[in-house]
């Protein structure tokens, strides 16, 4: 059984109706890939049309909250957003900065465009964490969290979108 993630959604969801904006950094690209793939791949599962998600891309994480507030003013008509990105800690304090800064104005984001922000952001401490957070790690846990998210954006865009 699988332990990790968050599994089945409480309800059955109709995602045909949604309008769905991903918008991913370009950093750590393969990983990033993969959780796209999953985001999609879940999004899909729920009844969501390929025409209606909508890919855009920044160059790293830290470009997320503000690529994300004018994606929205670009597609007036979204009803949530996924900002994806993956932040591997390397031998300076620049993961700290940005994990921390990224997280809380992508948390803040949602109050000032009034749609459901999903928070798509792997913050690892090694490249083997964030492999595995994104289901390459052959023969092992292989749980994509991009998936997880995936499901939220439908939950909270069919419950609590605009
Ligand atoms: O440094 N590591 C990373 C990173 N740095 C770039 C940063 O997000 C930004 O694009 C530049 O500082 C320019 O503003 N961006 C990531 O997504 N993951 C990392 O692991």
């Amino acid at each position: 059984m699988a332990v990790k993630g968050l599994g089945q959604l409480d309800q059955t969801y109709d995602g045909s109706k949604l309008k769905i904006g991903i918008i991913h950094a370009r950093w750590n690209r393969v990983i990033i890939d993969a959780l796209v793939k999953g985001a999609i791949k879940r999004m899909m599962s729920l009844g969501v049309r390929e025409e209606n998600i909508i890919v855009e891309t920044v160059p790293g994480s830290f470009e997320l909250p503000w690529g994300s507030k004018r994606f929205h003013d670009k597609y007036q008509d979204l009803d949530v957003i996924i900002p994806i990105g993956v932040l591997i800690k390397g031998s300076t304090m620049h993961f700290e900065y940005i994990s921390d800064s990224t997280t809380q104005a992508l948390m803040k984001l949602q109050e000032t465009i009034q749609i459901p922000v999903v928070f798509g952001l792997l913050t690892c401490l090694t490249e083997e964490q964030a492999i595995a957070r994104a289901g390459l790690d052959e023969g092992k846990a292989m749980h994509n969290h991009g998936e997880d998210w995936g499901a939220a954006a439908v939950e909270m865009a069919s419950k609590f979108g605009p």
